[in-house]
């Protein structure tokens, strides 16, 4: 059985249980189960903190974990991270009082709050910049200016609507870019069943990512037409009744499909469908 560690609480918590429902798992009902088989899948599901899944699959007592990349690299766990995973995605940055700070050299002799002491140590010590402290809070660190125990502070940023509230406005270019990852031991080889979870997680992912599109085309026009959906192999094209039109269908990047819809419409393709995909292998 695999055994998979997946975020019991937070953020992380609600779509990594919806991804791995969506790729066929059983996913508990009651938010206090610790664990959960599924024999089904041969899979094995721990519910852990999502700080502690990398110090876990390090130390090889779970196969595979879902946790943020934020948080596996500054477990210094032996963990690595194996797929992207497409949801959770933030930035973690240093931020200061509106005004007061411009530039990351500015940090030498500050104090610096934070819940990722591992990620803003290395930080700082590859540029040499030594500040005066780093203060290591569990969460709430937008908080820490105003209440005087940190003149700046290093955290998450989604929308940037917490540090707005907070008076704080961010400085530098970003430490990281993080979202949730599937993560496995280091240096080992792959577990048994990781390709398949791995598979079918990447089977989400393109069912999110892409949708289905059907068109008909006048035959002299499909040319012109398959080149603005060229698919990921090659688009089916399909004669039709009416030997002057073809059906087209191809997948595209959800993000893009009213453009391309337009630009087909424009080429000269009518009944322009779109369906969703729920499910794929590549
Ligand atoms: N607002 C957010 N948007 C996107 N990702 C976030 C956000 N807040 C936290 N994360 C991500 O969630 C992970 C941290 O999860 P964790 O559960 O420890 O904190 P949390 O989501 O802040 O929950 P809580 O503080 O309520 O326990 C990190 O990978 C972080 O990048
Ligand atoms: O840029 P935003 O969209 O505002 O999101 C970022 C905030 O979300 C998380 O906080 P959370 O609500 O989990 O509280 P915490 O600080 O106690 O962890 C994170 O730690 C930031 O504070
Ligand atoms: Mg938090």
């Amino acid at each position: 059985m695999l055994r998979i560690a997946v975020p019991n609480k937070g953020s992380l918590s609600e779509p990594a249980a919806a991804m791995l429902r969506e790729a066929g798992y059983r996913q508990r009902r009651d938010s206090r189960e610790l664990v959960l088989a599924d024999p089904d899948n041969d899979v094995e599901f721990f519910f852990l903190r999502p700080r502690d899944v990398a110090v876990y699959v390090g130390a090889g007592t779970v196969d595979a974990g879902i946790t943020g990349r934020d948080l596996l690299l500054d477990s210094g766990a032996r963990a690595d991270e194996h797929l992207p995973l497409g949801f959770a995605g933030s930035t973690f940055r240093f931020a200061a009082p509106s005004g007061t700070t411009t530039q990351i050299s500015e940090l030498a002799g500050k104090r610096i709050a934070t819940s990722y002491n591992v990620l803003v140590e290395q930080y700082l010590t590859s540029r040499g910049i030594e500040p005066a402290g780093i203060v290591h809070l569990d969460g709430a660190v937008e908080s820490s200016v105003r209440l005087g125990v940190a003149d700046v502070i290093a955290d998450v940023v989604e929308t940037g609507t917490t540090l707005r509230a907070a008076g704080l406005e961010v400085f530098g270019e970003p430490i990281l870019r993080s979202e949730a990852v599937l993560i496995k031991r280091r240096g080992e080889e792959d577990p048994a069943g990781l390709e398949i979870l791995t598979r079918r997680l990447q089977g989400v992912l393109t069912a999110r990512q892409y949708v289905l599109l059907d068109y008909d085309v006048p035959v002299r026009l499909v040319e012109q037409a398959v080149a603005l959906t060229p698919g990921l192999e090659s688009p089916t094209v399909s004669a039709l009744h009416d030997n002057d039109w073809a059906a087209v269908r191809a997948m595209v990047p959800r993000r893009e499909t009213n453009q391309v819809m337009d630009a087909l419409y424009d080429v000269g393709a009518r009944a322009i469908l779109v369906t969703s995909i729920h499910a794929c292998r590549l």
